[in-house]
């Protein structure tokens, strides 16, 4: 908000501009002079805490260590909350004034200052407007740099609430103006100072149920899901912090690109994962043929994996005898089809069902062993001969072979590259050839589609039972240190005086694991396949297949979600074309729609043919506005179907985007095979020349999935028509490339340009 202009209701000259400038920096240095109070006072709690004396146990020192934790991360906190700490005000009809600002502060007399900016009472600073402005007279953007005030824009939403020596209003750049044109860092910034009322009541929306926010390019979809997770944790701490929120995004670049804005608004404890991480211990990143991802995001891969786990729990043709110190028993045929009947009743995993499976078996043969040893046939002496048939090898050899304890990734790994077991398994549910397409080499790689297999494997097998009992014993020990640990906190809290809305006994107590360590919930929550969240935001979510989907479900039962994408950008083949086909499967009549209607940042020069298009193949969706012209109209480079021409192109448009920006970060953006070949090589090669100074660091040479929900200042489109020609929803890839840009768009081409755009 550079601008100084002075829209003066009283006719005022451009020192009120700098009274009201200099009146706000009054506030301003007293609001950051109370952070510097509240942080000298962690900083000192944590170091008296180190420098006290813990308990010498590993309890005490863990509690400590837990307490250590937590002090520095709210440390982190209070430091990350430094960057325009204070951006509003609203001076409301009745004269009370409010500040809004990242987080709330109250003075020592506990009179407020800041208010936190998803308190309710800040609300009204993103709802209000002139025609239902809700009590607010004025509402005031402040931009800051550094602590100092550059700048302040008015908006007078009730002129009657205000007395007429108030009527000053100052009106600057405009907020929103600023913040959609400012150069963009390779980094997402928060939108907390310019959130739009449409984007607002989305992240006010209630905890409860899937809420899809369905909106085109630009229209802010990620950041307000990211101010959302921010606005649930705070408002249902209680409820959610806990068990903690977990954000799904499309690739590990995206989640680069926004890991910064949850700290920013205050939020550590928020696990990011891609889908394709979303199975610990496997980091899937090999990519399957397109008909290959959609038949394994299938929901009949349900099934199939249901019936391929209940085909590796097997009956016995035949009874198979067994020596055990010269005494003849035997694997009986109807004994092994009993203990399977009744592993299964169980409705337990597999690998925890076997424990049924194993004693059936085991006291059967034991009948059999105390008859050949003519010993009392009763439950006792049965359970003494078990005992020394479990240590029997080729007893735990014959029971196994019928019902194995399995790993997930083993179980997955044998079905795929065994054409027989596969073939059993899709009988009835899959055709011949669409089983051929799962058959791969055994110890091949994992692709982001086999991730929902494997969760869906681990659903039906269950964890290793001996791992489960360690578990338990772990557990039973944790919750005993846990309760010391709250006595602990609390006698440090009391101590420290330190009973802030940031910290409890209960989240000082949090910090523990089982094992004693101070991992935070979403550290613990990252490694374990079981833990279920308090609430997920799943992002480009049209990218999700059905069976991903279930896995998703499956980490959050009570279905609190936010999910947003836009089916224009499809691109998977295995995503969605409508938002009930992706969501009835796990939330039917549980799921509402918001839209979002507003493209912040594709200028309408750019939005327009990019449209234009998207519409020319057919695909129909709502299209958002542009909230701004722009000032540049694309530029359309034709070069001849020869490498160094394109090359020659593509370099001179980055010059061009440079001159005319003055900086900023850039993207060339290629289809999917083309991203390895010659003409990127060869930008890549070029651009590191000394001509190009700075740019090799500013310019990211990408296909178009790995641009998916980012964006850059300038953008150069390479080969328009390759880029629908590369796959069956190659329109929306190219929508996806168009609309990346805030400022200027060139497209270089050799031939005619796809209908729509050729009309630039
Ligand atoms: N209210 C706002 N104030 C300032 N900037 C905004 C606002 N809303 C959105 N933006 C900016 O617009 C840009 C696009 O936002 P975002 O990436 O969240 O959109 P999206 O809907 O997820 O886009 P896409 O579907 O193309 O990935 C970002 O730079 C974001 O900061």
């Amino acid at each position: 908000m550079g601008g100084d202009g002075v829209g003066d209701a009283a006719g005022g000259t451009q020192s009120a501009t700098e009274r009201e400038v200099s009146l706000e920096q009054s506030y301003v240095d007293v609001l950051y002079g109370r952070l510097d109070d509240i942080r000298a006072r962690a900083e000192k709690t944590l170091d008296d805490l180190r420098r006290s004396s813990s308990s010498n146990t590993p309890a005490g020192r863990a509690e400590k260590d837990a307490f250590d934790a937590l002090h520095t991360e709210r440390l982190a906190q209070l430091g990350a909350v430094e960057d325009r700490l204070v951006f509003g005000r609203l001076d409301m009809t009745g004269g009370e004034r409010r500040y809004v600002g990242r987080i709330g502060m109250s003075d020592e007399g506990q009179q407020q200052m800041l208010v936190d900016w998803r308190a309710p009472a800040a609300a009204a600073f993103y709802q209000a407007t002139a025609a239902s402005p809700g009590g607010v007279a004025r509402r005031r953007h402040l931009a800051t740099r550094g602590r100092t005030v550059t700048g302040i824009d008015d908006e007078l939403l009730d002129a009657s609430g205000l007395d007429a020596a108030d009527l000053t209003t100052v009106t600057g750049d405009g907020a929103l103006m600023t913040a959609l044109t400012e150069h963009r860092t390779g980094k997402m910034r928060d939108i907390v100072a310019t959130l739009q009322s449409e984007q607002d009541e989305i992240v006010r929306a209630p905890l409860t149920g899937v809420l899809v926010v369905q909106g085109g390019p630009g229209t802010g979809k990620t950041a307000v899901a990211l101010h959302r997770a921010a606005y649930l944790l705070y408002t249902h701490r209680e409820r959610i912090a806990k068990s903690g929120v977990l954000v799904v995004g499309p690739s590990p670049v995206f989640l680069r690109y926004i890991e910064r804005v949850l700290p920013s608004l205050g939020e550590t404890g928020v696990v990011l994962s891609t889908p394709g991480q979303i199975f610990p211990s496997v980091e899937a990143t090999a990519t399957d043929r397109p008909e290959t991802a959609v038949l394994k995001g299938d929901l009949r891969m349900a099934r199939v994996i249901r019936d391929a786990v209940r085909q590796r729990q097997l009956l016995l043709p035949k009874p198979v005898p067994i020596t055990l110190d010269g005494d003849q028993i035997a694997l009986r045929p109807a004994a092994v089809a009993e203990a399977r009947s009744r592993a299964r009743q169980t409705g337990r995993p597999h690998n925890e069902a076997r424990t049924t499976f194993v004693k059936h078996l085991l006291d059967d043969l034991a009948g059999q062993l105390a008859r050949s040893r003519r010993l009392e046939n009763d439950p006792e002496t049965r359970l003494d001969l078990a005992v020394e048939l479990r240590d029997s090898v080729d007893v735990r050899r014959e029971i196994n072979l019928r019902w194995m304890p399995l790993s997930a990734e083993g179980f997955l790994d044998k079905l795929f590259s065994d054409a027989k077991r596969l073939r059993a398994a899709t009988e009835g549910k899959l055709s011949k050839v669409e089983s051929r397409l799962l058959l791969r080499e055994s110890g091949s790689p994992w692709t982001q589609a086999d991730v929902p297999l494997l969760d869906e494997v681990a659903e039906l097998i269950g964890p290793d039972v001996t791992a489960t009992a360690t578990a338990a014993r772990e557990r039973a020990r944790a919750a005993a240190e846990r309760a010391e640990a709250v006595r602990y906190a609390q006698g440090v809290l009391q101590m420290s005086g330190e009973a802030s809305a940031m910290m409890t006994a209960d989240m000082l107590a949090d910090r523990f694991d089982s094992s004693g360590s101070s991992l935070t919930v979403a550290e613990r929550a990252r490694d374990d396949r079981t833990w279920t969240y308090g609430h997920i935001v799943v992002d480009e979510a049209q990218e999700v297949s059905p069976m991903m989907w279930r896995t998703l479900a499956r980490r959050v039962p009570s279905r609190s979600m936010t999910v947003v994408g836009d089916l224009a950008q499809t691109s998977s083949a295995a995503g969605a074309d409508t938002w009930a086909g992706a969501l009835d499967s796990i939330a039917k009549d549980r799921w509402r729609m918001a839209e979002l209607t507003v493209n912040y940042r594709t200028p309408a020069k750019i939005m327009g043919p990019a449209a234009a298009m998207l519409v020319a193949t057919g695909i129909s969706v709502r299209l958002p506005e542009s909230a701004r012209e722009g000032d540049w109209d694309p530029v359309l480079l034709r070069t001849a179907d020869e490498p160094g021409a394109v090359v020659e192109a593509v370099l001179s448009a980055v010059r061009a985007d440079d001159e005319a920006l003055g900086g900023g970060q850039f993207a060339v953006i290629l289809a999917r095979e083309e991203v390895t070949g010659e003409v990127s090589e060869r930008v890549r090669k070029s651009l590191l020349a000394p001509e190009y100074a700075s740019l090799a660091e500013r310019v990211s040479v990408l296909s178009v999935d790995d641009v998916k929900g980012l964006e850059y200042d300038a953008v150069t489109v390479v080969d328009p028509a390759g880029i629908i020609a590369a796959s069956a929803r190659g329109a929306s890839d190219l929508y996806v490339a168009l609309t990346r840009p805030t400022q200027r768009l060139t497209v270089v081409h050799h031939g005619d340009l796809p209908e729509g755009l050729g009309q630039v």
